[in-house]
């Protein structure tokens, strides 16, 4: 599914009538059936109506204005619609759906938030047909006209749609803060009036939906939040324009949930088996995560990966540290990194090959806490030879860095060794990210030829990776990801509600998948070893990457409905147990 920004909707729309033929009034005519089809369906379930209606709807008819029962029309004839209609053609929609409301039974007022004389267009078009029909039309033109809000059962939200600039001026700012205080439910055209379209972000007056339809397209505003929160529950409403055009002109965004995977990816989500493959069809990975005060994370992530159907699992970790991976599973093998007393990073290759031999007893696992950022006698992953961990790599398919990595002194120049270094595909997590985000020469960093890399940031991580605080980030979540993984040709997973994967070719993957429950400890790790696990069975990196972030969502969907506790009581592990 197709995800656009407002000006890619303009070019849409004017293709759609100038070159395919379809004329703008008959778009909108399509438009304000479906606004229709909408309400009657909130109408329905608010008034525990008549499911036929709904399932009308649901069945993917587009005839659910024009079948109305004798339940319907009698439980119709208590419902009184308000609509807000704007100056623009947001405003055309909700003059076209009121007209099919009175139709279908429904008592309606629009309320003009400018003098009808200022309509021009298909929206004046369509307020004088309405107008014909019978539909009362109300000047709400000057701030402060008083409406009365008791009268209706719901409000249309046609005030501003994907033409809008700014916060809303008087009187929608106005009209949109007494809608919401109404305390009726508002089904949105298109858009909730003032919210950005393009970033989901949204001004003082913004209407509050319980439910949106979306014309042609999901907005990109209507899939990040705190926008998708005020759009409520989103349907795409098909109204002339082809989706072959959205192809045809390159939009670079879909949106990935249950329904759209296998489509906007291009791959079987459930990524059935041939019959004759054997482990080595699905890779060998290897998971350097954890450390002694995290040790779980790399647990986790390891564990991820295993369940993401990797044919082998390693986890890399100092070998000073190996008695802590006692707990786990047992088919998960170690790879254990000896540990040398000099600076890592200063090793020549001589020493690094030194530095296979077995640990030394004095390199303790404390000495892997923070602390050892300061202590003389480096151990842990500050002992650890980048380039041994870049060699091991060099066998695997796919390599996993930073889950409970921890910190230590010059450890972004440790990092930059195995970035330069490490030749199989790479994903980016955590603690590694933090070490990358404290390069002031990142950009300089030079990954070997073709190497896909994935970075996994959440905000914050993100925050630090440039330098600018992170509700800046959270402004255009879409926009930050996409100019991110171009200027540094990786794809960058910007988590979060409405996870953004970001390819370097400008491609965009929105998820649909996850739940709050998922905002706690380790989550993230999990993720980590899912992408790194379906890198290593060969996926290109931003198919991996996107798959991963819904199959992670999809199965922390179904953890936070099988505990009893509900969402606020799962944990990382849970949502492994559904892979
Ligand atoms: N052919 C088309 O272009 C179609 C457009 N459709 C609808 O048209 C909408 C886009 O229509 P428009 O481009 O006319 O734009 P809008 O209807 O979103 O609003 C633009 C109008 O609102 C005013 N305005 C802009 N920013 C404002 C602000 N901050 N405060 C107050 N007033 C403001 C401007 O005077 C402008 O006339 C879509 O969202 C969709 O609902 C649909 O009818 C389908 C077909
Ligand atoms: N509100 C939410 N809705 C959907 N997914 C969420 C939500 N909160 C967190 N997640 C997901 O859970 C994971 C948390 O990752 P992260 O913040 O890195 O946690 P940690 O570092 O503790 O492992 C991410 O994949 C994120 O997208
Ligand atoms: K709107």
């Amino acid at each position: 599914m197709f995800v656009v920004t407002s000006e890619e909707m303009r070019r849409l729309d004017r293709l759609t009538i100038e070159d395919i033929g379809i004329p703008a009034m008959v778009l909108m005519e399509n438009a304000g059936r479906a606004i229709a089809q909408e309400v009657l369906r909130v109408a329905a379930v608010r008034g525990g109506g008549d499911g036929g209606l709904v399932s009308a709807e649901s069945d993917g008819r587009s005839q659910g204005v024009e079948h109305s029962s004798n339940a319907v029309d009698s439980a119709h004839r208590r419902e009184c619609w308000l609509v807000l209609a704007g100056k623009g053609n947001n405003g055309g929609d909700g003059f076209a759906a009121a007209r099919h409301l009175m139709e279908a039974g429904l008592a309606v007022d629009v309320a003009l938030a400018v003098p009808a004389a200022e309509l021009e267009g298909v929206a004046a078009a369509q307020a004088a047909i309405a107008a014909r029909f019978g539909v009362p039309c109300l000047d709400a033109s000057a701030s402060g006209v008083p409406l009365r809000w008791e009268r209706y059962s719901g409000i249309v939200d046609a005030l501003l749609g994907t033409g809008a600039a700014g916060p809303p001026r008087e009187p929608y700012a106005a009209l949109i803060r007494a809608a919401n205080a109404s305390g009726l439910p508002i089904v949105a055209a298109d858009i909730p009036s003032g919210m950005d379209a393009d970033t989901g972000a949204v001004h003082a007056a913004c209407i509050r939906a319980i439910s949106t339809v979306a014309l042609a397209f999901l907005k990109r505003g209507l899939v990040q939040h705190p926008g998708a929160e005020y759009a409520g529950q989103v349907t795409v409403a098909p109204i002339g324009i082809p989706t072959s055009l959205a192809r045809g002109e390159n939009v670079p965004v879909r949106y990935v949930n249950a329904q759209t995977a296998a489509a906007a990816l291009g791959i079987d989500p459930h990524r059935s088996r041939a019959a004759d493959t054997h482990k080595g069809t699905y890779g060998h990975v290897l998971v350097a995560a954890g450390s002694a005060s995290m040790i779980g994370a790399g647990l986790l992530s390891a564990g991820a990966a295993l369940r993401g159907g990797s044919g082998l699992v390693s986890w890399a970790l100092p070998a000073s540290l190996s008695p802590l991976a006692v707990n786990r599973p047992p088919e998960l093998m170690l790879a254990p990194l000896a540990e040398s007393p000099l600076p890592s990073h200063h090793l020549t290759p001589d020493q690094a090959a030194a530095a296979t031999s077995p640990p030394r007893s004095r390199f303790t696992a404390a000495a892997d806490s923070p602390d050892s950022r300061s202590s003389a006698v480096p151990a842990g992953w500050a002992a650890v030879p980048p380039q041994a961990l870049a060699g091991l790599a060099a066998s695997r398919s796919a390599m996993l860095i930073g889950p409970g990595l921890g910190r230590w002194a010059c450890d972004t120049a440790w990092l930059r060794r195995v970035w330069e270094e490490t030749r199989c595909p790479l994903v980016v997590d955590a603690d590694a990210l933090n070490m990358a985000a404290e390069a002031t020469d990142f950009s300089a960093w030079k990954a070997p030829e073709g190497r896909p890399t994935i970075l996994t940031p959440h905000p914050g991580e993100m925050s630090r990776l440039l330098g600018i605080p992170t509700a800046q980030i959270q402004q255009d979540r879409i926009g930050t990801a996409i100019r991110y993984a171009k200027e540094h040709g990786v794809v960058l997973v910007l988590k979060g509600a409405c996870t953004v994967t970001a390819l370097p070719d400008g491609r965009v993957y929105i998820n649909g998948t996850g739940n709050p429950g998922m905002a706690t400890g380790g989550a993230g790790d999990v993720l980590a070893g899912l992408i790194v696990s379906l890198l290593g069975q060969g996926l290109p990196a931003g198919e991996a990457a996107a798959l991963g972030v819904y199959l992670h969502g999809a199965a922390g969907d179904r953890a936070a409905q099988l505990r009893p506790g509900g969402p606020a009581s799962l944990l990382a592990g849970d949502i492994i147990a559904q892979l």
